[in-house]
């Protein structure tokens, strides 16, 4: 009877529910960016002054100082905590979420402006729509509606939503470790609303995700940019020793070939393998959505596999070179190629980043160049994968039946949340994920966006989890 009442609250609400979103996407708290930097702070300010009015005590702490890889120093956003009930006869549920979002551009090929939310044909188009400001407000929003209806909700709530995760989350981990005898000390359950379900049509609840490990690779010589007609011929350069570098860090099918990689990774069981049947996956959806005829596995169990449990290299992008449109006949003077390793159970961040600097170096040695050369890791983080058959789960799992009248799948993913074993290790109690967003939600991408039905019916997840804490 509670949850249908809930139900109907927030469909009543939805509109304003929407309107609480386009706030927060007009915030264009870029973590990555300097000139973005107040805007994370602004966000965090914005979300703070939303859960005081629910009641929530909040305070926000102060993260130190950020170390730029190009030698600059910027001010850290602060992380902020809140509380929300203190009754010692309930359990305590911990939420994580993150207020920063990836750089956006009109340029990139955005088809409407990243920072306002645009609403076409029920889906609700702006930068941090899906990740992941949607999820952290569908939080407010539900607690907001139990409030509204004096429905108790039946666990004291606290919460961690900080402003670096996509840039690394910098600092979290040594404040969370600072706070684990007082903010830390009574969770009983972590919950994170931080990823997407497999598919379009069925929720899931996630268990699994990949670690990240990324380097910068810096090559200069020339004190400035060159006229590649006047001084090509005499110089080594820069550009052409970083693609052919690049080049050589994988194969056509993206197999890892830096040294000793492949060899770290933990080995597949049958069980394992086996879990992989139940999971209902559109091999050929997946293609259409990413607009693609032909992927390097086509078997929905080798899909599966390669995105969530063996490691993949990406090549993010190159600073300093010419990347507008028309033709620019120059040499760069200093490049830095950008790239990552998604990294997987039994790979360690320290293992991974000696492997790829002596990788990097032993290519430098063997191209020969006396350009200068410098191998750069920057931020990591370590992979994680949870006990699923835990009661947290299956209280997860009857609250999104309830929602969307389907059992969901139990899945694994590609991403990375740096903070999520952290968690675990701190509080020692159960992690979970609880999507809301579809798989179509293009995060980091252009025209990223959460369909409405995704958000409103999320909301309603949420509540219901709450509800179904009750009964653990
Ligand atoms: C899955 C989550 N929503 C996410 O997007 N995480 C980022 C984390 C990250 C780490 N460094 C930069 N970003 C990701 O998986 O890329
Ligand atoms: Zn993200
Ligand atoms: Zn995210």
């Amino acid at each position: 009877m509670a949850y249908e009442l809930i139900a109907s609250e927030i469909d009543k609400n939805k509109t304003r529910f929407i309107e609480r979103l386009r706030e927060a996407v007009e915030i264009p708290s870029v973590s990555a960016e300097a000139a973005y930097r107040n805007e994370v702070f602004r966000m965090t300010d914005w979300t703070q002054a939303n859960m005081e009015k629910l009641g929530i005590k909040c305070r926000q702490i102060e993260n130190g100082i950020e170390d730029r890889p190009d030698g600059s120093k910027l001010r850290l956003p602060p992380i902020l905590f809140g509380h929300l009930g203190e009754d010692k006869s309930k359990k305590t549920l911990l939420v994580y979420g993150h207020l920063d979002v990836q750089p956006a551009d009109i340029h990139d090929g955005w088809n409407t402006e990243p920072f306002k939310l645009i609403e076409i044909d029920g889906k609700l188009f702006g930068r941090g729509s899906s990740d992941d400001k949607g999820p952290v407000i569908a939080w407010l929003n539900a607690i907001e509606t139990m409030q509204a209806l004096n429905i108790e909700i039946p666990v004291n709530i606290k919460f961690v939503f900080e402003g670096m995760e996509e840039s690394g989350s910098t600092g979290l981990d040594e404040i969370l470790e600072q706070h684990k005898e007082e903010f830390l000390a009574d969770v009983d359950w972590t919950c994170i609303s931080d990823n997407y379900w497999l598919g379009k049509e069925k929720p899931c609840l996630t268990y699994g995700l990949r670690g990240l490990c990324y380097y910068a690779v810096e090559i200069s010589a020339p004190k400035q940019d060159l006229h590649s007609g006047v001084y090509g011929g005499t110089i080594y350069e820069p550009m052409n020793d970083l693609v052919w570098i690049l080049s050589r860090l994988t194969d056509l099918k993206g197999n890892i070939l830096v040294d000793g990689i492949n060899e770290l990774v933990a080995p597949l069981t049958e069980d394992e393998l086996k879990l992989y049947d139940q999971i209902e996956f559109d091999v050929e959806a997946y293609k259409q959505d990413v607009g693609v005829k032909t992927l390097t596995v086509d078997d929905k169990k080798k899909v599966l596999m390669n995105r969530w449990r063996y490691p993949t290299l990406s090549i993010h992008g190159i600073e300093g070179a010419f990347h507008g449109p028309g033709a620019k006949t120059v040499i760069p003077a200093k490049v830095v190629g950008k790239l990552s390793i998604r990294i997987v159970p039994n790979m360690e961040p320290e293992q991974t980043d000696a492997l790829v600097v002596a990788f990097l170096n032993k290519l430098w040695k063997e191209r020969g160049s006396p350009n200068k050369f410098r191998a750069i890791p920057f931020h990591s983080g370590r992979p994680w994968v949870a006990d699923f058959n835990h009661p947290h789960y299956q209280a997860g799992a009857r609250a999104l039946e309830k929602v969307y009248g389907v059992k969901p799948d139990f899945t694994r993913e590609g991403g990375s949340i740096p903070v999520t074993l952290t968690f675990q290790n701190l509080t020692g109690k159960s992690v979970m994920l609880l999507p809301i967003g579809a798989c179509d939600d293009m995060a980091h991408s252009q025209n990223e966006k959460i369909n409405v039905f995704n958000y409103i019916e999320g909301t309603k997840a949420l509540a219901a989890y709450l509800l179904e804490l009750a009964h653990i």
